[in-house]
């Protein structure tokens, strides 16, 4: 279990996560997404007790990440965007030498690195030096170390980018192996397709802090709107829009077609096809309109985008002032 509150790091001047909240359950995946530089690393790196909080409070595994680093570290598993990998050392000695420093006993890592470097296959691999592999290659040995210990909590950043797509599937089945076995995991992608196959809810990070969180279809809900159903008629009907608008809270409407937003489908959408038959036309389907992650991330990432531009032009700078003055 992680649990987050008002989390702030501050290097220098500077603010890079200004007070994050969060929580994740066992058996569950929170995606963090965010442009480049809104502090999800940050976060990460403060939930795996290797950065010190400014201020705040996080309990990962039971333990607080300030008075109990050490455990907190043991509890975790870590994937970050470049690991550090020990380039002459090839994988089976080197996945021993990270279990050794989480206690385990070399018998039981040596199974489990061979487990491992089978399932994601590096086996093969195993007698090259990890100078010899490719980009793909060391990003799974980095996954691999991260799991050696069996942890129960998983932070994963970026964890397929450098991979061929069987690769990453093979890891997107492993992440969602890890949940089904009730391990609490974050991942951080700016993969939005990977998020939505694999999270249980969404957080966007934006500007250090924390924009929206909830599952995709609660965000979809808040930020655009009831859903989307759209009927398709056989033939054009003039009279589509004008026989429905009593009945239906219409989107748009075309010559065969008709959108409108229910959040009661079941009831709404058999009255709806009894009208339509009544009325002799012939209906080819009537489905509800996907609204993908993308759609809604780029709703709220574009609105802060907005609100912090209205922002800056409601308060003008000293120099922009003098500019217009002049
Ligand atoms: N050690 C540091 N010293 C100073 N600034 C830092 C440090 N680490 C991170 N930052 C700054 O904090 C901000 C957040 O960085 P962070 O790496 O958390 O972003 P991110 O959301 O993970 O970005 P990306 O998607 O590019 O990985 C950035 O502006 C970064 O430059």
């Amino acid at each position: 279990m992680i649990i987050a509150e008002e989390l702030r790091k501050q290097f220098g001047d500077f603010h890079a996560v200004k007070g994050v909240s969060l929580e994740v359950k066992p058996g569950e995946v929170l995606a963090l997404l965010g442009p480049n530089g809104a502090g999800k690393t940050t976060s990460i790196r403060m939930l795996a007790a290797i950065l010190k909080p400014t201020s705040g409070r996080a309990i990962v595994g039971g333990f607080n990440v300030e008075t109990h680093a050490r455990e907190v570290r043991h509890a975790v598993g870590l994937l970050t965007e470049f690991p550090g990998l020990y380039h002459r050392m090839k994988s089976l000695d080197y996945l021993l030498f990270f279990g050794r420093l989480q206690g385990m006993n070399d018998r039981d890592c040596g199974n489990r690195a061979v487990q491992l470097l089978q399932q994601f296959g590096l086996w093969e691999a195993r007698e090259k030096r990890i100078d010899g592999y490719s980009k793909g290659m060391k990003q799974k040995l980095a996954l691999i170390r991260a799991m050696i210990h069996d942890p129960n909590i998983l932070y994963l950043d970026e964890p397929t980018t450098a991979m061929d797509p069987h690769s990453a599937r093979t890891v997107r089945d492993a992440i969602a192996g890890l949940r089904s076995a009730q391990r609490s995991i974050i991942l951080c992608t700016h993969n939005l397709n990977e998020a939505e196959e694999l999270a249980d809810r969404i957080a966007v990070v934006h500007d250090g802090g924390i924009a929206v969180q909830g599952t995709i279809a609660e965000l979809s809900q808040q930020l655009m709107g009831d859903p989307i159903w759209e009927l398709r008629l056989a033939q054009p009907q003039p009279e589509l829009a004008k026989r429905l608008a009593n009945l239906l809270t219409i989107e748009d409407v075309g010559a065969d077609w008709l959108r409108y937003r229910t959040t009661e489908p079941h009831q709404l959408n058999p009255v709806l096809i009894q009208r339509i038959s009544g009325w002799g036309w012939p209906l080819v389907s009537i489905n509800e309109v996907q609204r993908s992650l993308e759609d809604v991330y780029l709703t709220i990432v574009g609105q802060t985008h907005r609100e912090r531009v209205s922002a800056t032009l409601e308060q003008p700078n000293a120099a922009a002032v003098a500019e217009v003055a002049l």
